[in-house]
């Protein structure tokens, strides 16, 4: 399965994102969350540095939450029993979504201080 062509690869990048779609609440979540403040900056009426930071910062979550969830696929797939190891494993990648997610509620609030009218 390596070295599959460009449209391959896209299709598959694609699938796991459909998977998580599907499967994953919090992705679900994170994606209505994500619009919500696309609407919340448009109202504002901020600046192109601060969509800038937005953007990377849903791409970021986004893209965290992508990687929490094949970790916890992995995980349970590997090893379905309890496991001190499987929980120090998913709490860590749950921790990273965390830290994000905290980056990200902090931005809004500088946000709102600069462009609130
Ligand atoms: N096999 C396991 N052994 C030990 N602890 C586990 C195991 N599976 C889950 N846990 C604990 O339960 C928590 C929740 O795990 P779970 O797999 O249900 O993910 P989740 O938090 O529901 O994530 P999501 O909502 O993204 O699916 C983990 O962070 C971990 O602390």
């Amino acid at each position: 399965m390596k070295n599959q062509n460009f449209a391959n690869r896209l299709s598959f990048a694609l699938n796991g994102i459909k998977h998580a779609f599907k499967n994953e609440s919090s992705f679900r979540a994170q994606l209505l969350l994500a619009v919500i403040a696309i609407v919340y900056f448009y109202w504002l009426g901020v600046t192109m540095v601060w969509w800038t930071i937005l953007i990377m910062i849903i791409a970021l979550i986004l893209a965290m939450e992508l990687l929490n969830t094949s970790i916890e696929a992995l995980a349970d797939h590997l090893h379905p029993e309890v496991h001190p190891t499987i929980k120090i494993v998913k709490d860590l990648a749950a921790g990273a979504v965390l830290i994000l997610s905290v980056a990200a509620v902090i931005f809004a609030v500088l946000t709102s201080i600069n462009f609130w009218h």
